[in-house]
C-alpha cells in the first residue's frame, strides 16, 4: 500500500511582513500552530496548508487597516478572521464569537499561549447575544464564510452600535448577495453600503469586503 506525502505548508509570501508588520512572528506562531493542530481539531482541511498563508491568513489580514476600537468577529471558527486581526492590531480589542465549544477552546488556547492581551473570546451564536449583556454594543462587526448577507446581517447589526459599522467578507458574490439582501438592508437601517476590493496593494489574492453603517 502506498502512503501520500501529506501537502506542504505554503511559503510565507513577502506580503505577510507588509502586512503584520512587527507582529509577523506571532503570526508565524499562529500559522505553525494552526498547520499543526487544525486538520485533527477539524478546522481546516488537509489541502488548506498549500494555502494556508495567502487565502486565509493574508486575506484575513487585510482587513486589519479598516478597524478601530471595540470589534466583534461573529462565527470565528479557526480564527479568521477575528484571531488573525488581534494579532496584527494590538490597539484594537477584538471578541470572537463562536458558538462550537471546540473550536472556542482552541480560539482561548491560542489567545492565551501568544498573549493577545486584546481579545476575548465569548462561545454564543450571534443572534442569542443582544439584550443579554453579555457584550457591550460594538463599533464594528467582521465575519468571514458565516452565510449570505440576507441573514449575516440580521445576525450581525444588532450587535452594532448607531454609528458603528459591518465589515463583512465576501468573495465575488457580494453585488448579488447585496441585491438579495435590500429587505434586510432597510429593516437594519443600513446606509452608505459600498463593495471594497482589497488585495491588489500587497500583490496579493483580491478579496471583496461590504461594509455598512448601522443606524438603528
Ligand atoms: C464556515 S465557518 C467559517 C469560520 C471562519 N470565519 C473562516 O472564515 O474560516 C462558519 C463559522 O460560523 C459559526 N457560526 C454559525 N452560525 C453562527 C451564529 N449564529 N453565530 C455565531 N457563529 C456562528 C460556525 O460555528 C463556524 O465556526
Amino acid at each position: 500500500m502506498t502512503q501520500s506525502t501529506p501537502p506542504a505548508l505554503e511559503t510565507e509570501p513577502l506580503a505577510a511582513g507588509e502586512l503584520f508588520g512587527e507582529r509577523i512572528e506571532l503570526a508565524r506562531s499562529f500559522v505553525a500552530s494552526l498547520a499543526e493542530h487544525g486538520e485533527t481539531l477539524g478546522l481546516i482541511g488537509p489541502r488548506e496548508l498549500p494555502q494556508l498563508w495567502s487565502r486565509h491568513i493574508l486575506n484575513s489580514a487585510l482587513l486589519a487597516p479598516l478597524l478601530g476600537g471595540r470589534v466583534g468577529d461573529v462565527g470565528s471558527g479557526a480564527g479568521l478572521p477575528g484571531l488573525v486581526l488581534g494579532i496584527a492590531r494590538p490597539d484594537v480589542e477584538f471578541t470572537l464569537i463562536e458558538p462550537m465549544e471546540r473550536r472556542t477552546q482552541w480560539l482561548q488556547s491560542e489567545v492565551a499561549r501568544m498573549g493577545l492581551a486584546n481579545v476575548s473570546v465569548l462561545r454564543a451564536r450571534a443572534e442569542e447575544l443582544p439584550g443579554t449583556g453579555l457584550l457591550r454594543p460594538l463599533d464594528q462587526v467582521t465575519a468571514r464564510a458565516v452565510s449570505a448577507l440576507r441573514t449575516l446581517i440580521p445576525l450581525t447589526a444588532p450587535l452594532v452600535r448607531s454609528g458603528g459599522q459591518l465589515v463583512l467578507m465576501k468573495g465575488a458574490r457580494a453585488e448579488d448577495e447585496l441585491a438579495a439582501a435590500q429587505k434586510v438592508i432597510r429593516k437594519h437601517r443600513l446606509h452608505d453600503v459600498e463593495v471594497l476590493e482589497l488585495g491588489a496593494e500587497h500583490g496579493v489574492e483580491t478579496t471583496r469586503i461590504v461594509r455598512a453603517v448601522v443606524d438603528p
